[in-house]
């Protein structure tokens, strides 16, 4: 053992009551041998010593990056505190999904969750499992991009305990796959559009599929201590699609629906909701004609348990449950048949079984079995004669003798449990004649498919019965599936595929399932059903069968005699040990109804009671109750399969009952089978407390589940080998994007496509050791897809980006041309403006110049003329004198340029002509402003259009003009009056 991987400052898990701590190692030295001497500082900051090593010695934490992390799998050290730590973290700051390798973890949150918008649906649709945060979505959208991918069926088992919420996940799952914006977006050809009408209404499918959720839940859901809508049953629904991959309809297939709860129910529990919604929900006259009453308390099949939910809750769900009904096709008329027989079992089980001396006995006129019988159509008398009774069946005569009060009531008791097997049965085929089509059209167009397995999780309580041993028989033989899956049959493919692999062991659980299910030897279902048909078999004869056929050296590892309880057996499960008691094992497995009732329930008067016992007995292989068309064709669709609740010699004859445990079994083999030729994805559904809590984590509660679903085992499984595997031209095709645009093509024509894999590979810089090459297939670690898919979505972003970016550049060139001519445009109408402006100035102050001429003329020659007529020479100003000698203006027409006068507006401009007020600018420099307002008038006075370019008045900047007629001070925007500011249209990717 090294110190260094104990350095001091190392992040360690410490052993505490409540599991482990976070702690650090303050010190570490060698002690003796192999050990190390560690000091280590909780998180509370006490200090403890460990000394030892391997085991002995503490777990160590992640680093804080990944102490998070999404995927449990990319964990640098995978041990449970890790596992448990990355999970509860996450919780902490409110992210309930986590991957663990190719499982996603779901932690139930106990109230409304912002996860499931339709902002967050369309986000994930076309949307690759790892780009996004760990969501029930991501797996859902995986499973039909791989179905899309090759047509193969798949399959998403949802497990978890009672509570954990895979009712919810398998609902959210199945509405995400149904969405009819789903089925038509690929992973390739998502646009925003597409993704915008994903919220659009539920498809007429999505809405049958959504209405089987209130009336199983009725029928088949009931308050439990830990579960306010506990399913008491498995389901397994089959979304099939057409070779379009649209939903064209769907299967449902139920397993072990729980009896014992329609005659027993716990103080805190209830029993099957429908019972409840009935007296609550129904006009009171329809109560009265069924002799039921709002208060459901006189009935003894409805008293014993705990209260209500909420009457309310119940009234409104029963009125859902009424819309589902009609949805799927039953109408108003069968709804109230349906009640009838309800009401008939609530009546059944107030009927009063008195004991006699030594017979049990039940009045002619009981009023509870006048009105069953009345709506069961069967013969109140003859009920009564084989419920007090009993016939056995010699050789040579049949004996009939009484039995006991209790005896009788359990027969009783058997009857209602089987008559409401039945009904749900029932149920379950008119659902999949709405989901499918009256002889199975929808199954028979159907091309492939996507179920969704809502199956119990593994159980273990302190006193385990015959409904923990099939649950976890059911587990068992879910994870020998799952090991299978993930890891024998990745071996096996690696063999073939000749690629260099070393096998690691893994814990196959196969011994524990021949413990339970083999015929040669015998195993547990067996020696049961054995025992169960003996007249006389018992409970404790079973078990001393069991201990004396099973508890053998070859068995040691997977079942045990406990030391302390002595009418039980342990058998060693894959998630841990479960001690079974073995008191009702007989008894719930034969679960029956004896010959007589059976022979009066099957004739009865009741048209619709013969129908549904008649479905529920006889319908083993078809999806109707009605007989198949003899046009239609065969489903190419596996059926998970639905096991008759008898095996029957003939329609409504002699029926020889098969028992619960050999009905379980043949059910589940037929799922299992089914799930073989399918792609499976996992969600394991967690429960973080038993309180039903909002946010609150309970680790040592969710450890013990993390052990039973086996995650770190799955971790360990994933990690080790390569869970990804292409055929050379399939991966190639999907990852041409990532090489050389002039090579791929060329190599696709040449069809080199194991070439095409290395320079991918090499594109990815993917290292050595995280692939292979097998004979057709490429072999990758998990984690190289994923890089893999970022570089192409890398890519191919990239070149959405070119398009954008180009499609940017020719938008802004026709822009600036745009821009330009409008300039143009401004700048020769704004010239014009002035040039017109500037001619009216110019003509108005020639003419006042020339009036002043004029007027400087008549007033000369009226001086001349006063002179004359006064016979004196008129005296002149200097300059006038000068204007006389010189013929130039005098002092009040130079005045008229001078630019420095305050009367700016009467600017005088030179004539043409080379008038004679042209200033005298010889002998000196003209002053700048007067060269420029000199050649401003020159250039002016041509009026030439062509010269524009050339005008005074020009643009200060692109935008921004002064003009001479608003005096030069006032700037105009140029586009104002011609354009908009240009603004960019992200859709179009073009400026407007
Ligand atoms: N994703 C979720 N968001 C919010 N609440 C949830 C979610 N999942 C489960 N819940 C809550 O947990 C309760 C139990 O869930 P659910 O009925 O699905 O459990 P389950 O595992 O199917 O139990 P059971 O095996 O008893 O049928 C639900 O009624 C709901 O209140």
């Amino acid at each position: 053992m090294t110190t260094s991987l104990y350095s001091p400052g190392t992040r360690v898990y410490l052993d505490s009551n409540d599991g482990w701590v976070p702690g650090e190692v303050i010190s570490c030295t060698r002690g003796s041998g192999d050990s190390l001497v560690l000091v280590l500082k909780d998180e509370n900051g006490q200090e403890r010593t460990i000394t030892g090593s391997g085991s002995a010695l503490p777990l160590l934490r992640n680093p804080p990056l990944l102490e998070s992390a999404d995927d449990l799998a990319t964990l640098s050290h995978l041990n449970e505190p890790s596992v448990l730590f990355a999970v509860q973290s996450r919780y902490a700051q409110r992210k309930i999904y986590t991957y663990s390798g190719i499982v996603l973890l779901a932690v139930n949150p106990f109230e409304p969750v912002p996860l499931y918008t339709p902002d967050i649906v369309k986000s994930y649709i076309g949307r690759n499992k790892g780009e996004l945060e760990p969501h029930l979505f991501a797996i859902a959208e995986d499973a039909y991009a791989a179905m899309l991918l090759d047509g193969r069926g798949q399959t998403v088992i949802v497990s978890g305990e009672s509570g954990a919420g895979k009712t919810e996940s398998a609902k959210l799952v199945m509405r995400f796959i149904a969405s009819p914006k789903v089925q038509t977006t690929t992973a390739l050809q998502t646009t925003d559009a597409d993704k915008n009408s994903f919220v659009d209404g539920a498809s007429l499918v999505e809405q049958q599929i959504q209405a089987t959720n209130p009336i199983l839940e009725a029928f088949g859901n009931a308050k439990t201590t830990r579960n306010d809508n506990s399913s008491r049953f498995g389901k397994y629904i089959q979304l099939l699609f057409d070779t379009n991959r649209q939903i064209v309809g769907a299967r449902v297939r139920t397993y072990l629906l729980e009896r014992s709860r329609l005659s027993y129910q716990a103080t805190t529990e209830r029993n099957y909701h429908i019972f409840y919604q009935l007296c609550a929900g129904l006009p009171s006259q329809d109560l009265q004609e069924l002799g039921l009453d709002s208060d459901y308390n006189q009935f003894h099949y409805l008293n014993q348990g705990g209260p209500s939910t909420s009457e309310m809750s119940d009234r409104d769900k029963f009125h859902a449950m009424q819309d589902a009904l009609r949805i799927i096709g039953i109408d108003a008329q069968r709804q109230m048949q349906i009640f009838q027989i309800l009401s008939a079992l609530l009546h059944l089980g107030n009927i009063n079984i008195t004991q006699t001396r030594t017979d049990a006995g039940i009045d002619d006129d009981d009023p509870a079995m006048a009105r069953a019988m009345e709506f069961l159509g069967v013969d109140a008398s003859e009920f009564k004669k084989w419920t007090i009774k009993k016939q056995i069946t010699t050789r040579s005569e049949k004996i009939v003798s009484p039995i006991t009060a209790p005896q009788a009531v359990q027969v009783r008791d058997s009857i209602s449990r089987f008559i409401y097997t039945c009904l749900f049965e029932w149920l379950v085929t008119a659902i999949n004649v709405s989901l499918t089509g009256k002889y199975g059209d929808a199954a028979a167009r159907a091309e492939t498919y996507i179920g969704v397995l809502d199956i119990y999780g593994f159980e273990h309580f302190d006193k385990n019965s015959f409904e923990q041993f099939c649950i976890n028989y059911a587990n068992e033989r879910l994870q020998h599936e799952f090991n299978t899956y993930v890891f024998k049959l990745a071996q096996e493919d690696y063999v073939k595929e000749k690629i260099s692999w070393t096998f690691i062991d893994f814990d196959d659980n196969q011994p524990t399932i021949d413990l339970m299910e083999s015929k040669v030897p015998p195993g547990i279902l067996a020696i049961l059903d054995e025992e169960s048909r003996l007249p006389l078999g018992s409970d404790a004869s079973f078990l001393q069968k069991l201990n004396a056929q099973l508890d053998k050296p070859a068995n040691k590892a997977v079942y045990k005699m406990p030391k302390f309880a002595n009418a039980a057996f342990t058998i060693a499960h894959y998630a841990l040990d479960v001690t079974y008691q073995v008191e009702g094992f007989l008894e719930k497995n034969r679960d029956t109804v004896p010959e007589e009732h059976l022979t009066l329930l099957t004739s009865s008067e009741n048209a619709f009671v013969r129908e549904v016992l008649d479905t529920a007995l006889h319908r083993t292989d078809t999806e109707s109750a009605e007989p198949p068309s003899p046009a239609s064709p065969v489903s190419k669709i596996p059926d998970p399969g639905r096991t008759s609740l008898a095996a029957t010699t003939g329609r409504g004859t002699s029926v020889k009952k098969p028992t619960l445990g050999s009905i379980f079994k043949s059910s589940l083999g037929t799922l299992m089978d089914m799930l073989r030729m399918t792609n499976v994805h996992y969600i394991r559904c967690l429960k973080p407390n038993e309180h039903k809590r909002a946010w609150e984590f309970e680790p040592l509660q969710v450890l013990a589940q993390l052990r039973a679903s086996g995650v770190i085992e799955t971790i360990r499984i994933s990690t080790a080998g390569y869970p990804s595997r292409w055929k050379f031209e399939d991966f190639s095709r999907r990852y041409l994007p990532l090489i050389n645009w002039r090579e791929g093509p060329q190599l696709v024509k040449r069809e080199q496509w194991k070439r095409i894999c290395v320079l991918c590979l090499q594109k990815g810089k993917i290292d050595k050791s995280l692939f292979q090459f097998g004979e057709t297939k490429i072999f990758l670690r998990t984690g190289v897809l994923a890089t893999l898919e970022g570089l192409r979505s890398t890519k191919l972003n990239a070149i959405l980006s070119l398009q954008t970016h180009m499609r940017r550049v020719l938008a802004i060139r026709k822009l600036r041309h745009f821009q330009r001519s409008v300039v143009g445009m401004q700048s020769h109408w704004r010239g014009a403006a002035v040039r017109k402006t500037f001619r009216q100035t110019r003509d108005k102050v020639r003419k006042e110049a020339e009036a002043a001429k004029a007027s400087k003329a008549a007033k000369l020659a009226a001086d001349k003329e006063k002179s004359r007529v006064m016979g004196r020479k008129t005296p002149t100003s200097p300059g006038d004198k000068d204007a006389v000698e010189n013929g130039s203006p005098g002092k009040k027409g130079r005045k008229l340029f001078s630019f420095g006068s305050k009367d700016r507006s009467s600017l005088a401009l030179p004539d043409q002509r080379g008038s004679s007020l042209d200033p005298p600018l010889i002998g000196r420099r003209p002053s700048k402003l007067e060269a420029a307002a000199k050649r401003l008038s020159r250039r002016s006075w041509y009026e030439d259009t062509s010269s524009r370019a050339k005008s005074p008045i020009r643009a200060k900047s692109p935008n921004v003009l002064s003009t001479a007629s608003t005096g030069g001070s006032q700037q105009l925007p140029i586009y104002d009056r011609f354009m908009k500011k240009p603004a960019w249209n992200s859709s179009t990717n073009l400026l407007h």
